[in-house]
């Protein structure tokens, strides 16, 4: 598996997870880990975005490694692991970032395996990122208006004005409505997260990759966005949430897949991952 000469090793509480210092992991562990968790032999039909024994590799450096899950439509799902353990590499296979090395990817039942970025967003999946950069010299609705995804919203009779409305409805639904003529410099980062999940519900998903939103937040902006992100869910939206605050992720999730070197540690309710003893030495010392 990895023979990554890492360095990335820094966050004191996850550094059983990272490859530091490690040249292999051991494989018999990973196989007596892989014992413990659900079947891994998913059916392109068994959620809205099904991953089968999927693989990238970065030269010698394999990232993810033969991992499979589904994402059942309208869960919310926690996809949680230490530093360096595959998360953005997964999400970018899924994403259209680049093609996995091997395996499949469904989405809707289809095979996507390899589809663009721009592609993917046109299916139905949108993805939110940890370091936005909205445009400075726009505001917050126009950052959203510039996101909308035109073919969808398309009118001979007021395609600007339609624009903006729906930019409008948008900053309102994330909480930005009062603040929708202000600079994004003007807003602090929760603002900033809104007004990311903003652009990233300006293209209409089914499916929202959200990649760290408790980062940086306080209690109370976690549980602010915590509510934000399950009335998403109601209204119809499935969510796949990354994030190392464990137990902000916990409380919000109906479900996690957690990962580790590139492969599935464990998948359960939250209540089963806080009991997993694989998990608790994963993030030793997270509190769980
Ligand atoms: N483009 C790339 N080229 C080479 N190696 C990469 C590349 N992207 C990621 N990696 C390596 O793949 C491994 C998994 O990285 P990844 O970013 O997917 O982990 P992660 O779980 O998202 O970590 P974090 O929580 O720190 O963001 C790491 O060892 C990383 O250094």
């Amino acid at each position: 598996m990895s023979t990554e000469p890492s360095a990335d090793a820094t966050n004191e509480s996850e550094t059983n997870g990272t490859r530091t210092n490690e040249s292999e992991p051991d494989r018999s562990t990973t196989a007596e880990r892989e014992g413990e968790t659900t079947s891994d032999a998913y059916g392109p039909d068994d959620g809205l975005l099904v991953l089968q024994n999927v693989t990238k590799r970065f030269g010698g450096l394999t990232a993810v490694d033969d991992l499979s899950f589904a994402v059942e439509e309208g869960e919310i799902l926690g996809f949680i692991g230490p530093n360096g353990a595959g998360k953005s590499t997964t999400f970018n296979c899924v994403t259209g970032v680049y093609p996995p090395t091997a395996g499949t990817v469904h989405y809707d039942g289809e095979d996507v395996t390899g589809t663009a970025a721009h592609g993917m967003v046109k299916r139905g999946l949108a993805r939110t990122f940890q370091s936005f950069r909205p445009l400075e010299d726009r505001s917050v609705i126009d950052n959203v208006a510039l996101a909308l995804t035109p073919d969808k919203l398309f009118s001979l009779s007021g395609f600007r004005g339609g624009l903006r409305e729906r930019a409008r409805a948008i900053c309102k639904r994330v909480g930005l409505g009062d603040r929708m003529e202000l600079s994004p410099s003007e807003l602090p980062h929760a603002g900033l997260l809104r007004l990311e999940l903003a652009r990233a519900l300006a293209t209409d998903p089914d499916l929202l990759l959200i990649d760290e939103p408790f980062a940086g937040l306080s209690g109370g902006e976690v549980e602010d966005v915590s509510g934000l992100l399950t009335d998403l869910r109601d209204e119809g939206l499935t969510l796949v949430v990354v994030d190392h605050n464990m137990r902000g992720l916990l409380s919000l999730i109906d479900r996690a897949i957690v990962i580790r070197f590139g492969s599935k540690l464990a998948s359960g309710t939250p209540e089963e991952i806080r009991a997993n003893e694989e998990v608790q030495k994963a993030y030793l010392g997270g509190g769980l």
